[in-house]
């Protein structure tokens, strides 16, 4: 028994992604007696835990199932069926789509008419190429003022909202975290990157494509090494293993997805404390340019999630930049996590969880230890 409990334990430590991507992610407690943090992994978001969610201890190989666990959920929530709402969108190009870019010599990658006739996937809800040639997210720069793109650009509105919302409650302490995206603007500091959060088109269901095609870049799982460390005032955190350059795909928010009655119920349980874990219940809502809420997803990684559930909150937004992206014929979007900026091997990963601003009762304190610190961690009531 001890035996067992031992190599369970080994294993757990070992992989926190229990085989589901394609590297293992260690769990590192130099701290105290924790071994591991409780929790199933799903590498793509779920409708339903028990079915999905994969026990402990699989071999390590069967990453190559991440393909198939993520068609399984998304048959499973429909989305094909209903894919009749946004099939039109889908593109025709065979094998591989082809970048539709353009160098202007300016440093802005554009649309071309001749590609812009047949792919309409790969675009931000800007109207600009999404990714790069290195399948990196195409991160706007404020200080780059050629060509003026916006005569290129598609008109995207009716595939995407231009106004996005993201709520992300964490129960364990009953604090609700949000943010408010709106369409893409440039920011006023010098990073040099645009602070909100573009939507992205990718290839998907609605698609003829193949899996690999240049417009799939979030849909491969976890894009870069990682390693689940404790941390002194933080909890768990999730730290860079290898170095990863800017505008990188990372990792998507996953977890299971719910209704909104039914998160509604999960918040109480998490609120009343009837929980053995803390929580990580996301809500994002998507609007309509007429600031009608059309979609409002809720992915609760508190159970079943995949890394993105240890990742803290940095009053400075942190390294990451979350987006939405849409997979063409689906209804419901994803949440991906890109890099903002060059990331050291050993750097934890971070991003805002909105703005500043407590619940009264409910204030927890920020340990970011950035310069732009609020002293509380964003939240409101749910
Ligand atoms: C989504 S979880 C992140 C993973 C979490 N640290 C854990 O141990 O599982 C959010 C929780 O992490 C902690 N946390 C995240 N960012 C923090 C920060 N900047 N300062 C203090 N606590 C933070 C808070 O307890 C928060 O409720």
């Amino acid at each position: 028994m001890a035996t067992a409990v031992r190599n369970l334990t080994h294993r757990r430590m070992a992989d926190a992604a229990q085989g589901l991507e394609r590297w293992p992610v260690p769990v590192r407690n130099d701290l105290d007696s924790l071994r591991y943090p409780w929790f199933q992994y799903t590498p793509s978001c779920c409708r339903n835990a028990s079915r999905y969610a994969h026990p402990w201890g699989v071999e390590s190989d069967s990453c190559t199932e991440h393909g198939s666990v993520m068609r399984r959920c998304q048959e499973d929530l429909g989305i094909y069926p209903f894919s009749g709402v946004l099939s039109s969108v889908g593109c025709r190009c065979a094998d591989r789509c082809v970048l539709a870019q353009q160098n202007h010599g300016d440093g802005k990658h554009v649309i071309s008419d001749d590609t812009n006739s047949t792919c309409a996937c790969g675009f931000t809800s800007d109207g600009v190429n999404a990714y790069t040639h290195e399948s990196k997210m195409q991160l706007v720069d404020k200080r780059s003022n050629g060509t003026d793109a916006s005569k290129n650009r598609i008109d995207s509105k009716s595939i995407f909202s231009n106004e996005v919302s993201l709520k992300a409650n964490d129960a364990s302490e009953n604090m609700t975290f949000w943010t408010e995206w709106k369409s893409l603007e440039l920011s006023d500091d010098d990073s040099g990157v645009n602070e909100e959060p573009p939507l992205v088109l990718e290839c998907g269901g609605a698609c003829i494509c193949s899996a690999d095609c240049c417009h799939r870049v979030t849909q491969q799982g976890l894009s870069a090494r990682v390693v689940v460390t404790r941390q002194r005032f933080t909890g768990w955190g999730l730290h860079a293993a290898q170095h990863i350059s800017k505008g990188s795909f990372v990792c998507e928010y996953a977890g299971e997805l719910l209704t909104t009655v039914q998160s509604r119920e999960r918040q109480s349980l998490y609120d009343a404390g009837n929980t053995s874990c803390g929580s990580a219940l996301l809500v994002v809502r998507e609007y309509m340019p007429s600031g009608e809420a059309c979609v409002r997803i809720n992915v609760d990684a508190t159970k079943v999630g995949n890394v993105a559930r240890f990742i803290n909150h940095a009053c400075d937004g942190g390294n990451l930049l979350p987006c939405l992206v849409r997979a063409s014929g689906s209804v419901i979007p994803r949440l991906a996590l890109f890099a903002r900026q060059d990331i050291h091997d050993g750097e934890e990963l971070r991003y805002s969880y909105g703005s500043c601003g407590g619940v009264a009762g409910k204030v927890l304190p920020c340990y970011c230890g950035t310069p732009a610190c609020f002293g509380t961690l964003p939240s409101e009531s749910t």
